[in-house]
C-alpha cells in the first residue's frame, strides 16, 4: 500500500482510462473516497455494479462537490462540456486534472470554463488498450508507463507536484512539456498509428466488398495487430483527430513524403535503400523492447486475446 494523497476524487468518465483509475487509486490505497460519474446512465448503472467507486452520482455537480481532485476522463470533444458543468461546484482548493489524448484545445476548453483561482493540472497517461467502457479498467493499466503533464497558466507548482506525485504512485513515469510539444509528438507516434490503423483496416474490408472474396479471413499476425488498433473506440478517435487537426495534418504530409519515396524504391527495385529503411526499423523496435518500455507480447494482447476466446466481454 501506498501512502494516500488525496481524501476525495471526483472522476468524471467511467470508461477504460476513468475505471482504471478508480481501481488503481483503491488498489494502492491513494485516496479515502472516489465518487465517479458518467454522462450515459447505462454506464453508470453498469459501474455501480462493478463497485470499484464507493459512490456513483446522478449528476457532475454532485460527483464533484466534495472533491479535492477531480480527474476529467471523457473524449476529449466533451472535455469542455464537462468543466462548465462542474464550475460552479467545485471547493476551493480543489484541483482539476484531465487524462486527454490532446491537449492544446483541452486545455483551451477547460480554463475557458473554470473559474480563474481553480488549478488545473492537464495530463496524458500513455497507457490504453484497444477496448473501452467501465468493464475494461484494470488497476495496474499504468504501470511501467509514462504520464506526460503539460502544465498551462492556471497550473501551480503544488498541484503539479500532486499530480505527478499520484500518477507515480500509480506506477507510472512522469515527463512534463508544453502542450504543444505533446500534441505534435503524440501525433506521430499514437495519432498517425492510429489512423493508419483505421484505414488499412477499412481498405481491407472494401477489397473483399469488391473482389467478392474472402481478404480478412486469411489474416496473419501483421494484419491483426493492426485489427487490434482499429478496434479502438470510435467517439474516442473522431474527437483526437478533430481536436489535434494540425498536427495530425502536419505529420501525415511528412508520411505522405516518406511513403512516396518507398513507392519509388520499390518501382526501381532499389533494394539496398528498401533493406537499409528496414534495418533501421528493426532496430528501433529492438531498442524500444531493450528500454523495457515494451515487451515482446504485451499483457493486454495476452487479456484481448483471452477475452476475443470467450472470455469477459469488455467493450461498451
Ligand atoms: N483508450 C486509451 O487508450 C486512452 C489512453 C490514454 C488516454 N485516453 C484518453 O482518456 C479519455 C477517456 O478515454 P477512454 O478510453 O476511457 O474512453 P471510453 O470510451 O472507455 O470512456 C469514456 C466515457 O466518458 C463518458 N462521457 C462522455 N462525455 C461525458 C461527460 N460530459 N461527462 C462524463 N462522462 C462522459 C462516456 O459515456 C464513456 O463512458 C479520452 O480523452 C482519451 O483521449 C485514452
Ligand atoms: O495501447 C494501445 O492500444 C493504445 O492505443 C494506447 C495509446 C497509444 O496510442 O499508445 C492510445 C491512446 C492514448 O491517448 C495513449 C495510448
Amino acid at each position: 500500500m501506498s501512502q494516500k494523497i488525496f481524501e476525495n476524487v471526483a472522476i468524471l468518465g467511467l470508461g477504460l482510462i476513468g475505471s482504471s483509475l478508480a481501481h488503481g487509486l483503491r488498489d494502492k490505497g491513494l485516496a479515502s473516497r472516489v465518487v465517479g460519474y458518467d454522462a450515459s446512465e447505462d454506464v453508470r448503472a453498469r459501474a455501480e455494479k462493478l463497485a470499484f467507486c464507493d459512490e456513483i452520482a446522478a449528476t457532475p455537480e454532485d460527483s464533484v462537490k466534495d472533491a479535492d481532485l477531480v480527474v476529467l476522463s471523457m473524449p476529449v470533444g466533451a472535455t469542455g462540456e464537462a468543466a462548465k458543468s462542474i464550475a460552479g461546484a467545485l471547493k476551493p482548493g480543489v484541483i482539476v486534472t484531465d487524462v486527454g489524448g490532446v491537449k492544446s484545445a483541452v486545455i483551451t476548453k477547460v480554463e475557458a470554463a473554470l473559474p480563474e483561482e481553480i488549478a488545473f493540472v492537464p495530463g496524458h497517461p500513455i497507457a490504453g488498450t484497444e477496448h473501452s467502457g467501465p468493464e475494461a479498467g484494470f488497476g495496474s493499466l499504468f504501470e511501467g508507463r509514462w504520464a506526460i503533464l503539460t502544465p498551462s497558466d492556471r497550473t501551480t507548482d503544488a498541484a503539479l507536484q500532486k499530480i505527478s506525485d499520484l500518477w507515480h504512485a500509480l506506477g507510472s513515469d512522469v515527463e512534463t512539456m508544453t502542450p504543444e510539444h505533446h500534441d505534435l509528438v503524440l501525433a506521430t507516434t499514437s495519432h498517425l498509428p492510429h489512423l493508419i490503423a483505421f484505414n488499412i483496416v477499412g481498405t481491407a474490408a472494401d477489397m473483399e466488398e469488391v473482389t467478392r472474396s474472402e481478404v480478412i479471413k486469411f489474416s496473419a499476425g501483421g494484419f491483426r495487430d493492426f485489427t487490434r488498433i482499429a478496434a479502438s473506440d470510435p467517439v474516442m478517435w473522431r474527437d483526437i483527430f478533430l481536436n489535434n487537426k494540425e498536427a495530425v495534418l502536419e505529420m501525415l504530409g511528412r508520411f505522405s513524403e516518406d511513403l512516396a519515396a518507398v513507392q519509388r524504391m520499390i518501382r526501381w527495385e532499389d533494394g539496398d535503400a528498401l533493406q537499409d529503411l528496414f534495418t533501421r526499423t528493426r532496430a528501433i523496435r529492438r531498442g524500444i523492447i531493450e528500454a523495457g518500455q515494451e515487451t515482446e507480447a504485451p499483457d493486454f494482447g495476452r487479456r484481448a486475446a483471452q477475452s476475443e476466446k470467450g472470455g469477459a466481454k469488455s467493450e461498451s
